[in-house]
């Protein structure tokens, strides 16, 4: 396939609002794939090389001076071919090498090529939002219904993966996606309730309420010996965090798949800030300050998938194989004591409870109504779209942030609203260091940044407001903290902001 035929697709994704139309620009070009095209092809529309990231910066971007041509022949093949040496290139001399290549291949390409490639290259097509549409696309193009696709790409966190499964061997070639110890599975998430009551008023089948404790979410695996420690966005951070590595291995199990949320605890035993369990994930991070793990799931045990069989089971494999290591959490409680578990939820500083149906599967990936979140404030995480510089005794500080919500059709975010209130002298320096590290473009007043970092805002409620492109405005809006375990595609969306306008 020619090359200008995906950079087409995309520009028609990118310049339309309509679901449908994006699937349907997608869909044409999966069904023009030849086999070993659906890979690179699928990971370039989600803004992404199959090789990941090949060791070209945005200083070597915009350092690489190539004319366009004007009309281009580059094929899909040329440009995989072209990355792979890219990616290979090592040792000595090889900054100049990969300068070297950079230049030839943007040398090949149009306009509208180098134009898409540069962004592929500098992060800024990388679109998890557009998940969504590219599942129902390949399930479009190779025939199938969307669940299927979408339970391997769960499995296999690897949208290119199922792709090519999908397109190559139908149904059965993605039933062979199987959890598989060592490969991270997308994590579980939940939906927020209206009330402790309505929560519990949900599910006739009985429910386990757990404490919502407010760390960072692990998903552990072990093999025999061997273990592997995972993050939220299925980062390894094995290497940083040893004392949970070190737990996990005096499990009483041969092989088991845990996911739970891990913090940092003071000398009394109350939680620490989110932040500093969030530092200990970094590369700098001390041993001084502990991990504890509370699990809440297990997936696999021994050899044995979970995922689909219900909670009350997982629960049952998880008192085996991590006893003692389990999150606070009462068996079909009654109202009274639910409401107790809820109380010293709070007072010991945890965020509320979760509330979870124990006859659900795990529905990797999936924000379902089975697992409820029950917590007394607002909050939203937004990504940041931009900064403006302060002024009086902000001066030289970037600050008030415009704050957007996630398009769940796919598009970029949608702008809701603004706020500098939250924002200590500690974040103002480091989002004036950082913000320039995601930047796109700048004006007089303000630097505008890839959709890249989200940030967790508190707020009393929306109103509607035709200042902003979604038609919604936050009040009094305050931000929290900023969320590295989070990505955009894991940002609220309008309609979860949407959701909070009559409360
Ligand atoms: N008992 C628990 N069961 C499941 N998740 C829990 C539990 N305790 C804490 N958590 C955390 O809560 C998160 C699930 O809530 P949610 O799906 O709303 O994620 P979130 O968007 O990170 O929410 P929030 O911003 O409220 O933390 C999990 O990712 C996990 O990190």
């Amino acid at each position: 396939m020619l090359f200008s035929t995906v950079v087409d697709a995309s520009r028609t994704v990118a310049g339309t609002r309509s679901r449908r139309a994006k699937s349907d620009a997608l869909r044409a070009v999966l069904e023009a794939l030849a086999p070993d095209e659906v890979e690179p092809v699928v990971s370039w529309l989600s803004g992404e090389l199959t090789q990941g990231r090949i060791g070209v910066g945005w200083r070597t971007i915009v350092g690489t001076d190539a004319s366009p041509v004007d009309s281009s022949s580059l094929t899909v093949a040329d440009v995989q071919e072209a990355t792979d040496l890219i990616a290979r290139a090592s040792g000595r001399g090889s900054a100049a090498l990969r300068r070297e290549l950079l230049a030839g291949l943007l040398g090949r390409a149009t306009d509208d090529e180098q134009r898409f490639l540069v962004q592929v290259l500098g992060g800024e097509l990388r679109q998890g939002a557009l998940e969504g549409v590219m599942i129902e696309a390949i399930a479009a193009a190779a025939g199938l219904p969307t669940d299927p696709v979408r339970r391997a790409v769960m499995l296999s966190g690897r949208l290119p993966d199922a792709a090519a499964a999908a397109l190559d061997g139908g149904v059965d070639a993605l039933a062979a996606f199987r959890l598989e110890v060592g490969r991270p599975v997308r994590p579980m998430l939940a939906s927020p309730a209206a009330s402790l009551e309505s929560a519990l008023g949900e599910f006739d089948s009985g429910v386990s309420v757990e404490y919502k404790l407010d760390g960072a979410r692990i998903q552990v695996h072990r093999n025999g010996d061997r273990v592997w420690v995972f993050t939220r966005t299925l980062r390894d951070i094995t290497g940083t965090v040893p004392e949970l590595v070190e737990l996990v291995a005096g499990l009483p199990v041969h092989s088991v798949v845990l996911d739970g949320e891990t913090l940092a605890l003071t000398d009394a035993g109350r939680p620490r800030p989110f932040q500093e369990t969030m530092s200990r994930f970094g590369a700098t991070s001390t041993r001084e300050l502990l991990l504890h793990p509370y699990f809440f799931d297990c997936l696999h045990v021994d050899g044995e998938d979970l995922l689909d069989l219900p909670l009350s089971t997982r629960l049952q494999a998880l008192d085996r194989a991590a006893p003692g290591h389990r999150i606070p959490a009462l068996h079909r409680p009654d109202a009274a004591a639910a409401g107790e578990h809820l109380e010293s939820a709070l007072s010991e500083g945890h965020e509320g409870v979760m509330v979870k149906a124990l006859d659900a599967p795990y529905a990797a990936g999936r924000r379902g109504r089975t697992w409820q979140k029950v917590k007394p404030e607002h909050t939203l995480d937004l990504v940041v779209l931009g900064a403006e510089w302060g002024y009086g005794r902000r001066t030289g500080y970037l600050s008030n942030l415009h704050l957007g919500a996630r398009d769940p059709d796919g598009g970029p975010p949608i702008m809701v609203g603004k706020t500098f209130k939250g924002l200590t002298d500690a974040l103002l320096r480091w989002q004036t260091e950082e913000f320039p590290l995601h930047e796109s473009h700048r004006d007089e007043h303000t630097v505008h940044l890839r959709p890249e970092l989200v940030v967790e805002i508190e707020l009393d409620g929306v109103q509607t407001s035709t200042r902003y492109p979604g038609g919604l405005a936050l009040r009094f809006a305050r931000v929290l903290r900023y969320r590295p375990d989070k990505a955009a595609a894991d940002a609220d969306t309008i309609d979860a902001v949407r959701a909070l306008l009559r409360r």
